[in-house]
């Protein structure tokens, strides 16, 4: 059966300032630092044979210290990437007007196919989502891979194994350098396919980051 672990990247400095990212980028602050070397060290007990991260600044980083431990070689995979979500990336939370904080719940509360202008829907990133994680099972027999990606993406995944819509993400809270882990087993008596061991770990940090939205 195989089994894959699933890492959202350490705590950055848009997420500290509640700025939205998506697939524009910011580096990690000295805690999400911290956050990855914590993780990175529970993964080194896990016997990780393959470290795959979006290839955005933020997962790249949390997947390097990630790999060093484990003695793997990082592989960059951009169907790992966060949602796009198109004229919002950049802007602060809190300075949101009426509308644009509209197009931004759309995506969580069910809109079928609701985007941000010019961003992607939940839909398509779970398509691109699946699509990175049925790779793994293309490894050679035995593998342990790590994906290292993020928060909305990865929230999306776990949510739709689990037969929830897309847009369920944000009823998971996956906080930095948390794992989750999905297994792919073939049963003839129960679910056959992707299922869900366990999701947002964070047992391994000493002092866990907030959610951009507690904050
Ligand atoms: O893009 C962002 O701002 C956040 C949204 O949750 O995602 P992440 O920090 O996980 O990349």
């Amino acid at each position: 059966m195989l089994q894959v672990y699933l890492v959202r990247h350490g705590e950055t400095q848009w997420n500290a300032q509640r700025r939205i990212q998506g697939q524009s980028d910011s580096a990690l602050t000295e805690k999400g630092e911290r956050q990855a070397e914590q993780v990175a060290e529970r993964a080194k007990t896990l016997g990780i044979t393959h470290v795959i991260a979006s290839d955005l600044g933020r997962t790249r980083r949390t997947a390097e210290i990630i790999a060093l431990a484990c003695g793997v070689e990082v592989t960059l995979d951009a169907r790992l990437r966060e949602l796009d979500m198109g004229v919002l990336e950049r802007r602060s939370l809190d300075t949101l007007n009426e509308e644009e904080e509209g197009w931004r719940r759309q995506l969580v509360n069910g809109t079928a196919d609701g985007r941000i202008p010019e961003g992607e829907s939940m839909a398509e990133m779970s398509e691109r989502m699946h699509a990175a994680l049925n790779a793994c099972l293309d490894l050679p027999e035995g593998s342990r891979p790590l994906l290292v990606s993020h928060g909305m993406a990865l929230g999306c995944l776990v949510s739709t194994i689990l037969g929830l819509p897309a847009w369920a993400e944000r009823r998971l809270r996956l906080r930095n350098c948390s794992i989750s882990r999905v297994d792919h087993q073939q049963s003839p008596w129960l679910a056959s396919g992707w299922v869900v061991e366990t999701a947002g770990d964070i047992s391994h940090l000493d002092a866990p980051a907030l959610d951009e939205l507690q904050r």
